[in-house]
Order: C-alpha cells, then sequence, then structure tokens
C-alpha cells in the first residue's frame, strides 16, 4: 500500500535529501518533462506558469528543458522578483524559449503546465495569480499540474476557489492525502507518483491509499473449505425500515445475502412490514416494536430506513447494550446517536474497535455538531476525530471514502465513481459490510474490503455507461458477488 505523507512529513524527508545534496528539483523538473515528451509528443506549443517558490523552480527547469528540445516554449513568471534557489536560477536564465507575461498572453496552446504553488500555499491564490490561472484555463487545453493543482490544500484537500483543474498531477516524493478524497479528487485527474529515487520509510506512517491489491489477502480467506454449512458463514441481522422505508434494509439485507453471509435475517420497525421478500425468499423477515437480541445472531447492522421516532431510539439503545456481536451503525442509528447523550455513553461502553460507523458527510456533521463545509474542509480529520471519539470504524463516505481505526490509522479509498451518487448504495454497502463480518473478516478487514469491493463494482459498472447516470442500486449486486469470487 503506498504511504500517504502530510506536508509536515513530506518536509523533513526533503531537508534529509537535501542535506545528502540529493538534486530534488532539477529530477522533479527534468522528470516532469520528460513525462510531457513521453505522454504529449505531438504539444508543440506549451505554456509553463512558474510561481515564486520551489514549485516554480520545478516549473522554470521544465521549461528550461523542453526548450532546448526544441518545442515551442512560453514561460510565464507569475511573480518576475521572486528570490528563486540556485538551480531555478539558472535554469530561468539559460531559457531559450518565449518569455510572456500578461500582457502578451497567448491564444493558444497544446498544454498548460501549472507551477505557481505546492506545498508552500499559505493564504488564499492572490488576484494577480488568479488572473494568471483563469488565462491559462481559458486555452481549454489539458492542463499538468506539477506537485499538485496550484490551490489544492496537500493534507486536507480543501481547494481555493481559483483553482483550476488538472487532466494529470505529476507529484513528488510521496503521494499526498488531500489529493485523493473530496472536492480536490475533481481538480488532480489522474495522480503520478515520482519518487525523485527517494525511498520513503512506511514506518510509523499513519496514512495508505487503498488499491485493489491491498485487500487481495482478506478475500483470499473467504475461500470455502468443503466441510462446512449455512451456520460457518454467521447469521447477519439488519434491523430498520419504519414505515415507507423498509426498502433500505431489504437492500442491505440482500447485499448480506450476495456477500456470502450463512443466514440474513431483517428486522422493520414499521408493523406492517413485509413478512417476505418474494424476490429473495432466502431472507428471513420480521416486524414489530417488540425487537430482542436472537442468540443465532453474528452481526448486526442497524439504521437503514430506520427513521428517528421515539421507538426508533429505543430500539437503538436496546441493541447498543445488548447486542454482544460486531456493529454496524448508519443513516438513522447515527442520526439518533447524535442527538442522544444516553446513546453516546451505551456507544462508549461497546467494546474498542467492535463498531464501525459509516456517516455521509451530513451525518458525521451531525456527529461532530458542525457544519458540512467543514467536514469536507477536512474529511481526513472529520474520520480520524469521530473514529478516536467513539473508538469506532469509521467511514466517512464520498469522493475518495476515508477509513480511519481508533489506534490513529487511516485508509483513503481509489475505487468507485459518482455513479455510485444514487439511492440504496449506502444500503447496499452496509449490507455488504455486514456480509463480509459474518464470514470472519475483522471489522477493520471488513470495512476495507467492503467498501474497496463496492467502489470497484461502481466502476465495472461505469466502463459500460459513460456518464455514470441510472445505476439502479441493486445492478451492482451481482457485480460485486462477481468480484469477491474472483480477486
Ligand atoms: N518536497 C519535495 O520533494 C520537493 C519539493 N519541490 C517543490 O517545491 C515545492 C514546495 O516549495 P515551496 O517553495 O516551499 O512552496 P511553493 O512553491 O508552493 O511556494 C512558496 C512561495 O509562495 C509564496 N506564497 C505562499 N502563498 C502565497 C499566495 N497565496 N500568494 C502569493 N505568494 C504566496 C510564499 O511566500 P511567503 O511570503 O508565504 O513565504 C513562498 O515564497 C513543492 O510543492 C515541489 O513542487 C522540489 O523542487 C522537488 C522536490
Ligand atoms: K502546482
Amino acid at each position: 500500500m503506498k504511504p500517504l505523507l502530510d506536508t509536515r512529513a513530506i518536509r523533513s524527508i526533503e531537508m534529509a535529501a537535501l542535506a545528502d545534496g540529493v538534486p530534488l528539483m532539477q529530477r522533479a523538473g527534468t522528470q516532469a518533462a520528460n513525462w510531457i515528451s513521453e505522454h504529449y509528443p505531438h504539444a508543440r506549443k506549451i505554456l509553463v506558469l512558474a510561481g515564486p517558490g520551489n514549485n516554480g523552480g520545478d516549473a522554470l527547469i521544465l521549461a528550461n528543458v523542453l526548450a532546448q528540445r526544441q518545442i515551442d516554449t512560453m514561460l510565464l513568471v507569475v511573480y518576475p522578483d521572486s528570490n528563486y534557489q540556485s538551480e531555478a536560477l539558472q535554469a530561468w536564465q539559460a531559457y531559450t524559449g518565449t518569455r510572456i507575461t500578461e500582457s502578451n498572453f497567448p491564444e493558444s496552446a497544446d498544454l498548460v503546465v501549472d507551477g505557481v504553488f505546492g506545498l508552500g500555499l499559505r493564504r488564499p491564490l492572490d488576484p494577480h495569480a488568479q488572473s494568471c490561472l483563469r488565462l491559462a484555463a481559458a486555452l481549454g487545453c489539458p492542463v499538468i499540474a506539477l506537485d499538485l493543482p496550484s490551490g489544492v490544500n496537500p493534507d486536507t484537500g480543501a481547494v481555493d476557489p481559483a483553482t483550476i483543474a488538472a487532466t494529470h498531477t505529476l507529484t513528488f516524493l510521496a503521494e499526498k492525502p488531500g489529493l485523493h478524497t473530496g472536492k480536490a479528487k475533481d481538480y488532480c485527474g489522474t495522480i503520478t507518483l515520482f519518487d525523485l529515487g527517494i525511498t520513503v520509510s512506511d514506518e510509523a506512517n499513519a496514512g495508505h491509499l487503498l488499491s485493489p491489491h491491498s485487500i487481495t489477502p482478506f478475500l483470499e480467506r473467504l475461500q470455502r473449505k468443503h466441510d462446512t454449512h449455512k451456520g460457518s458463514f454467521g447469521c447477519v441481522e439488519v434491523i430498520g425500515g419504519d414505515k415507507g422505508m423498509v426498502g433500505a434494509p431489504l437492500l442491505a439485507a440482500r447485499a448480506a445475502l450476495y456477500a456470502g453471509a450463512g443466514k440474513i435475517r431483517a428486522h422493520f420497525l414499521a408493523p406492517h412490514a413485509p413478512t417476505v421478500d418474494l424476490l429473495h425468499p432466502e431472507l428471513m423477515l420480521s416486524n414489530g416494536l417488540d425487537w430482542h437480541y436472537r442468540p443465532e445472531v453474528t452481526v448486526q447492522t442497524l439504521g437503514p430506513g430506520l427513521g428517528q421516532s421515539e421507538a426508533a431510539r429505543r430500539l437503538v439503545a436496546d441493541v447498543l447494550r445488548q447486542s454482544p456481536t460486531p456493529l454496524l451503525l448508519d443513516a438513522d442509528a447515527l442520526n439518533l446517536i447524535a442527538e442522544s447523550p444516553d446513546l453516546q455513553t451505551f456507544l462508549l461502553q461497546r467494546p474498542n474497535g467492535t463498531t464501525i460507523l459509516t456517516p455521509h458527510p451530513r451525518e458525521a456533521a451531525r456527529l461532530l455538531n458542525c457544519t458540512v463545509t467543514e467536514v469536507q474542509m477536512d474529511r481526513i480529520s472529520t474520520a480520524r476525530t469521530l473514529s478516536s471519539h467513539f473508538q469506532s470504524i469509521c467511514i466517512l463516505k464520498g469522493a475518495g471514502t476515508v477509513i480511519a481505526a481508533p489506534d490513529g490509522r487511516y485508509w483513503l479509498n481509489q475505487s468507485g465513481n459518482a455513479a455510485l451518487s444514487c439511492a440504496g448504495q449506502g444500503d447496499l454497502l452496509a449490507g455488504l459490510i455486514g456480509g463480509l463480518l459474518a464470514q470472519h473478516l475483522s471489522p477493520l478487514e471488513s470495512a476495507l474490503s467492503g467498501v474497496m469491493v463496492h467502489g470497484l463494482a461502481g466502476d465495472l459498472w461505469l466502463q459500460a455507461k459513460n456518464r455514470g447516470l441510472g445505476l439502479i442500486s441493486q445492478e451492482i449486486l451481482p457485480i460485486f458477488r462477481k468480484i469477491l469470487n474472483n480477486r
């Protein structure tokens, strides 16, 4: 798994490498120029924007290399009185291509290189930087961001409103968490890492990128032995479904079925809810206010379609107090917990790390008593705070889902796409994770595998549908069953 390093960690590695005499900037600028020559061999006119710091230095070296290759390179030094490091200064002085300013801005280009700001942006983009970036974006050609798109916060994923979206980001030294979650995902394009010859030690590193490969060892453990029966694969109980919302637990229960759980029960709060799922009669359904814990149940998923009535609140209290099993809390179970100190106390009384919370940003904001904007400005710290506060695994859903463990570790998921932004997907994810828990993966393994497999299923579905419109949530059930069987 690729480690994710925050700015502080990258700065300390950078300092050590520079002290050893490693020419980081030279490598960054030259390797980025080589990448452009390889991937855009037909680009004849390349506009390079160079900012005031070392990100600008990378851009100056790149512009110099490209100009020496007889490519029509146009260099705009955004702040001409910048105090550049010697390598950057030499490249600028040696530069033989065209020098431009805002006033003789080109009318066309084949490619734009954004080297305005990298790790060192400390305040909002000023009007001059905004104007240069706006002019560059108006050219309408692909944009290559050096290290990161200028204005993206590498630690949190927050994005300055003047940032221009890159087609590709060529990032240096290590992966940065902020590039892989939230709004930033719409600004980075494809991300390619150049380690600049430095090996980053993975010891004591909190964050990792979750790749399909990362979950292979967990899925291998689902391989079935001959001498088994349905009871060997656990019993999931999904609880939720007040009036008008019985579909939500039904979807979760079906997801647990497709994930391979041995037995699946669904209990609806609504008294007259159906007692059979005619499409999947394998499910055992019950309804009404008199829920009690059944000893055969090995995993519970609580919350889909539960509503926030007094009866629902009592049910959440009962489950939190009585359930000895791994427990996934979703949707209204989270909303009720956010409102009730008592429920929070019961949640904290559960054994550490046996509960999984699956909030979307609004539910996370309610749990933390803050705004959705605040959540989205720093998704990673939101998930880590919830996880440590409730001693639970927290899955903060959305672009670049964050999975945080109570011990401080976190993962950013790389699979999935916006086609999954449709009714019912949260219920399916909750049921899928329940189904994995039932088959004896640990809560953390189930969370990581469920999130990755759900996203991969969405990616496979999207392959045949360019825009990702109109996914009927259950269409991905057979797809994730296929992934679980084939990986
Ligand atoms: N870490 C690595 O492996 C490598 C890093 N390289 C590249 O270097 C940048 C980081 O360089 P740094 O100089 O620290 O930061 P920036 O280039 O992003 O810019 C800092 C300068 O920008 C000024 N600043 C900050 N915010 C603004 C703003 N809103 N408007 C105008 N000017 C701003 C800041 O000035 P201060 O007054 O705040 O000090 C600095 O002058 C990294 O991203 C890599 O691209 C290496 O070259 C390769 C290896
Ligand atoms: K940049």
